[in-house]
């Protein structure tokens, strides 16, 4: 392939450069270098019917998404980094093309729907927020960490409330016993205590979110480490020319330190998809014993010689971990089996996305 050479970075503020775009970085230089011509760059800070908002070099703008690109059913989603068509004479843009994604956070859509939906993209880290109490729930985190894994992006566990932790050490060490190598981090939302642990998180340029259960503090704790004022210090001059005034909440914030701070009900409200890949990186103490089964393709049911079982009947693995799992495979099996149907609807030839793992566990299980 023909190398590009790559490009200094240019002062943040200078407004005909890509680089001012919030996460912007070499691959995608390279990526956008191969469009010639009156294309601009910009990453979506909100997506509405048929337009979405992009923040361009300088400022924010209004585009619609292309006739060519709705045909195919590609659909930019927040944190997606775009190439858009300058028609300076029909004061417009279009977005024409998705850079490709490095990570994205999908959820198995409810219903008979059958395809997966992305919700957000290019999110760097997302902090999966719990909080001491009934809420901490480690088969729900373990639901949490499989989709985040599944996303491609780095998980870090919150656990919030921990002021009102009896035995706040106790608390964080059963978190940890089912995290794996995932940080988890105690803080208090209310009284800021623990907060400047997450700030290495939040370099420059990196882009995070968060997701956890209704009540668990997310709201109160983006509000005392990003600030009240979050939407205020995202204001971005407005393009007269050719940008549209916007009325809608933006999803994707710009953080004083140069972070960006993507969140929406999407997110918040996270379902798990087909993310058996997820579930093996979530409990990797399961898929490591799994290479001791006797049987390759062991689903841990009722083969004899099972590792993992064994590790239960021994306790090494609690069983209500070992329940979780079975329960998660499930649904990524269903997810998968869902998927497949309705791609067999649209007479699609091939369906890469299906997962192996929950191929064959569908197959085995026959659910
Ligand atoms: N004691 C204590 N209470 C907290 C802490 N953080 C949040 N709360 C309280 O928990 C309740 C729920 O907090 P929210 O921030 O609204 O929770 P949320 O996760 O945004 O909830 P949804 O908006 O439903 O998703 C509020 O009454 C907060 O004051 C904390 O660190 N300690
Ligand atoms: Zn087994």
């Amino acid at each position: 392939m023909d190398k590009q050479p790559k490009s200094k970075k240019p002062e943040e503020s200078d407004p005909d450069h890509p680089y001012s775009i919030p996460g912007w970085d070499d691959m995608l230089e390279e990526a956008f270098s191969a469009y010639k011509g009156t294309y601009i760059a910009g990453r979506v800070a909100a997506q509405h019917k048929t337009v979405c908002d992009i923040l361009i070099p300088g400022a924010m703008v209004q585009a619609a998404i292309s006739g060519a690109m709705r045909r195919i059913g590609k659909q930019p989603v927040v944190g997606d980094f775009v190439v858009l068509l300058d028609q300076a004479e029909l004061s417009s843009y279009t977005i024409v093309d998705i850079l490709p994604r490095k990570t994205c956070l999908a959820r198995g859509s409810p219903g008979d729907s059958s395809e997966e939906q992305v919700i957000a993209a290019n999110i760097n880290t997302i902090f999966i927020v719990t909080a001491v109490g009934k809420d901490l729930n480690l088969r729900r985190l373990e639901r949490y960490l499989t989709i985040v894994h599944s996303s491609g992006a780095k998980p870090v566990i919150l656990v919030n409330k921990i002021d009102l932790a009896d035995d706040p050490e106790q608390v964080i060490e059963e978190t940890k016993e089912i995290a794996g190598d995932v940080p988890v981090i105690a803080i208090s939302a209310l009284s800021k205590d623990g907060l400047e642990a997450l700030i290495p998180y939040i370099n420059t340029d990196e882009t995070v979110a968060l997701i956890g259960s209704s009540g668990v503090g997310k709201s109160t704790l983006i509000n005392a480490f990003f600030g009240e004022d979050l939407q205020k210090t995202n204001d971005v001059r407005e393009d007269d020319d050719k940008g549209k005034h916007t009325t809608t909440v933006r999803q994707l914030f710009l953080l004083p330190n140069g972070g960006i701070f993507i969140d929406n009900p999407g997110i918040r409200e996270i379902q798990l998809g087909d993310s058996s890949e997820g579930i093996d990186r979530t409990f990797s103490d399961i898929a490591d014993l799994s290479n001791s089964c006797r049987f390759k393709d062991c689903t841990h049911h009722n083969e004899p010689h099972c590792a993992v079982r064994n590790a239960v009947q021994n306790g090494l693995i609690t069983q209500e971990r070992f329940d979780s799992y079975h329960k998660l495979m499930n649904e990524a099996a269903f997810q998968s089996e869902k998927a497949e149907i309705g791609l067999k609807r649209l007479e699609k030839k091939k369906y890469k996305g299906l997962s192996q793992t929950a191929r064959k566990y569908r197959e085995y299980t026959g659910k």
